[in-house]
């Protein structure tokens, strides 16, 4: 796909070429600042040491309506699992050693994370599974960014992400950090009951305070103004309820881009844990490199204004549009228990694995080792992207 696609409920922001690259943040926010570009789109890599793309576009659409899906959608290529990374087994045991290093001390909280690569019959089309997406998502800030010429490779970032890292317009930022996580059930009173559950759940309240503290110790000294709700409150999608705090801020100067914002907030401990530093050198010890699962996606104009969302329920689809990696992880803290954190990333991928038609067995007591390609019989799978 040529360009940047983000589909939020209000507004389609889209635009094609690049008459600049960046794979430096500061360098795309000092040019935006110098006015030499009109406008920053494109992703931050996880690890904020690997920059990202980022492109001054050649043309940009904003357009204040959502992403039309109306009438008959195409068909997305037929397309099967081809590869756990790791094994469901193998992820239980990480967690387990991480569960390990926060009773130890070493850490408090640290996301982890696995992926599954799928292969389709034919070529995927981005802006097709974008469409796919927003229709079962429609709440979700669905996206696809082109990963061409990147240092880190050539792929095309997708997802349907719930969490807005930062909106800036004029001095006023909104954040919409997520932290916790309960599945969604079919029947109505065990999906209020899995609801009321995460909202009183002291684990999952623990889990999101390292995200909202970390919040106001970056955002706090570019704030004049920063109102941080008490407590959270729950937020739905197909999938997951999850625990949010809504935050609003007046930035103390109008030079404060939405840019700047989010290289001063990400990686949050909502993809990465705390302390920051500890989180990312566990990561890239026990995962490798995440690339850019779990970085942010969005947009900056000259104004300063722009939205960036955080990556995940995404996958790279890789530049023979036919092999996809799908990503999702789920924050570990003290009571965090290792069967209950494989399901939670198997109900997250699901979100992409749902609009591709494809289904994640929850294979926990399969056994398979690190890296197992799957059988025949073990892609025969349950959909866990939908209520239950
Ligand atoms: C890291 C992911 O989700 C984050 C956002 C919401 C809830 C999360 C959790 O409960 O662990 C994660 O912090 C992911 O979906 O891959």
């Amino acid at each position: 796909m040529d360009g940047f696609l983000l589909a939020r409920t209000d507004q389609v922001v889209r635009t094609t070429g690049a008459r600049e690259r960046f794979t430096e943040v500061d360098a795309a926010a000092a040019s935006l600042r110098a006015g030499r570009v009109p406008l920053i789109v494109g992703a931050l890599a996880f690890d904020p040491s690997r920059g990202g793309v980022l492109t001054a576009p050649e043309s940009a659409t904003f357009t204040p309506v959502r992403w039309q899906t109306d009438g008959t959608l195409a068909e997305l290529p037929p397309s099967r699992i081809i590869r756990e990374n790791p094994s469901p087994a193998a992820h239980m045991t990480r967690v387990a050693r991480l569960i390990g290093s926060i009773d130890a001390g070493r850490i408090s909280k640290v996301v982890a994370a696995r992926s599954v690569t799928v292969e389709a019959d034919t070529p995927i089309d981005p802006e097709l599974l974008v469409s796919h997406l927003v229709r079962r998502h429609p709440n979700a800030n669905v996206f696809a960014v082109d990963l061409d010429d990147s240092v880190l490779g050539s792929s095309t970032l997708i997802g349907a992400s719930p969490e807005v890292l930062v909106s800036r317009h004029g001095n006023a930022v909104r954040l919409r950090p997520l932290a916790g996580t309960a599945p969604r059930r079919k029947d109505p009173i065990a999906d209020r009951a899995e609801a009321d559950g995460l909202l009183s759940s002291t684990k999952n309240q623990h889990e999101h305070s390292f995200v909202i503290d970390w919040i106001r110790e970056r955002l706090g000294p570019v704030c004049a103004e920063l109102t941080i709700p008490d407590r959270p409150i729950l937020l739905s999608t197909p999938e997951v309820w999850h625990l949010e705090t809504p935050i609003h801020g007046v930035l103390r100067e109008n030079a404060t881009t939405a840019l700047d914002v989010a290289a001063l907030l990400h990686p949050t401990p909502a993809v990465c844990g705390t302390p920051t530093d500890v989180a990312l050198a566990t990561i890239a010890d026990v995962e490798g490199d995440r690339r850019f699962y779990g970085g942010a996606v969005g947009w900056c104009n000259a104004d300063g204004d722009g939205d960036w969302i955080v990556a995940i329920r995404c996958a790279e689809l890789a530049g023979d549009s036919r092999t996809l990696e799908a990503y999702a992880g789920g924050g570990i803290v003290a009571g965090s228990d290792p069967q209950s954190e494989l399901d939670e990333t198997t109900t997250k991928l699901g979100t992409l694995l749902g609009a591709l038609g494809v289904r994640l067995e929850d294979t926990s007591k399969a056994g398979a080792a690190e890296g197992d390609t799957l059988t025949e019989a073990m892609q025969e799978r349950r959909n866990v992207g939908e209520p239950r």
